[in-house]
C-alpha cells in the first residue's frame, strides 16, 4: 500500500488551499478539512482572521482543530451550527465526475458528516490527486469489533482488505471516533455511486471514502497555477 506523504512543501497543494480560501466570506460558518492540503486554507483563513474576515468553523479532526486553534478561528459545533455555508477538504483520488476518495488520515467519517452539512462542497489537490477513474484504495472505518466480519465483505465485494497499521504506535490505526480503518482496494472504480451504496450496505462499517457530493475542485499546479472544476 502506498505511504502518506503529507511532509514538505508542496506548491501545488498551496496554491489550490490558498485560492479556496478566497470562496470564505463575513458571516460564514465553514467547515475545515483535514491534511496537509486543507492546513493551507486554515493557515490562509487564519490570516484573513487576523486582518478582520468574521468567520466561525467546524473542524474535521484533532489535526484541523489544532491548526484552527492556532491560526486564531473561533471554533464552532454542529450541534450549533448544522448547516454550513462551505466546507473546504482534501482528497486522495479526484475522478474525471468529481466523484473522490479520502480518507487516508483515517478523518473521513467526520469529513463526510461536515461535507454532507455544507451548501457547497470544495476539495483542494494538487495535479497527482486527478485521474480518468478512481483506482485508489478505499478507507472503511470499522468498528474494531466486526473488523474480520468486514474485510469477509469486502473480499466477497472483489475487493482487497487491509487494516491499516499505526507508524509511531504498535498496531492499528485508531481513528478520532475510536475505531479501526480498513483500506480496501478494489482496481479501477467505473461506477462510484454504485460502490458507494454497496459499502455503505456492510455490517460493522461505521463510514467510507468515497464521497460522490462534491461541487468542485481546486487543482493546483506545480508552476502555482489553479484549475477549477465543476460539474
Ligand atoms: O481525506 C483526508 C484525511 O482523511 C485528506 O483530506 C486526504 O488524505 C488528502 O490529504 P493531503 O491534503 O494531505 O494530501
Amino acid at each position: 500500500m502506498k505511504e502518506r506523504n503529507t511532509g514538505g512543501e508542496n506548491p501545488g497543494k498551496k496554491a489550490a488551499g490558498i485560492a479556496a480560501a478566497d470562496l470564505v466570506k463575513d458571516g460564514m460558518v465553514v467547515g475545515l478539512g483535514t491534511g496537509s492540503t486543507t492546513a493551507y486554507t486554515i493557515a490562509e483563513l487564519g490570516r484573513r482572521v487576523r486582518e478582520g474576515l468574521d468567520i466561525i468553523a467546524v473542524v474535521t479532526s484533532y489535526q484541523s482543530e489544532m491548526l484552527a486553534i492556532e491560526a486564531g478561528i473561533t471554533l464552532t459545533t454542529l450541534a450549533e451550527h448544522p448547516e454550513l455555508d462551505i466546507a473546504i477538504d482534501g482528497a486522495d483520488q479526484v475522478d474525471s465526475s468529481l466523484s473522490t476518495i479520502k480518507g487516508g488520515g483515517a478523518a473521513h467519517t467526520r469529513e463526510k458528516v461536515v461535507s454532507r452539512s455544507a451548501k457547497r462542497f470544495v476539495i483542494v489537490a494538487d495535479e497527482s490527486k486527478v485521474s480518468e477513474k478512481l483506482e485508489h484504495y478505499v478507507p472503511i472505518e470499522v468498528l474494531p469489533y466486526a473488523r474480520e466480519l468486514v474485510a469477509k465483505q469486502v473480499k466477497e465485494l472483489g475487493g482487497k482488505p487491509e487494516l491499516r497499521m499505526a507508524a509511531r504506535k504498535d498496531g492499528p490505526v485508531i481513528t478520532d471516533n475510536g475505531n479501526f480503518v480498513i483500506d480496501a482496494s478494489f482496481g479501477i472504480i467505473d461506477d462510484p455511486k454504485e460502490m458507494s451504496a454497496k459499502l455503505s450496505q456492510l455490517t460493522g462499517i461505521v463510514e467510507h471514502g468515497i464521497f460522490t457530493n462534491v461541487d468542485e475542485v481546486y487543482i493546483g499546479k506545480k508552476d502555482g497555477s489553479v484549475e477549477i472544476r465543476k460539474l
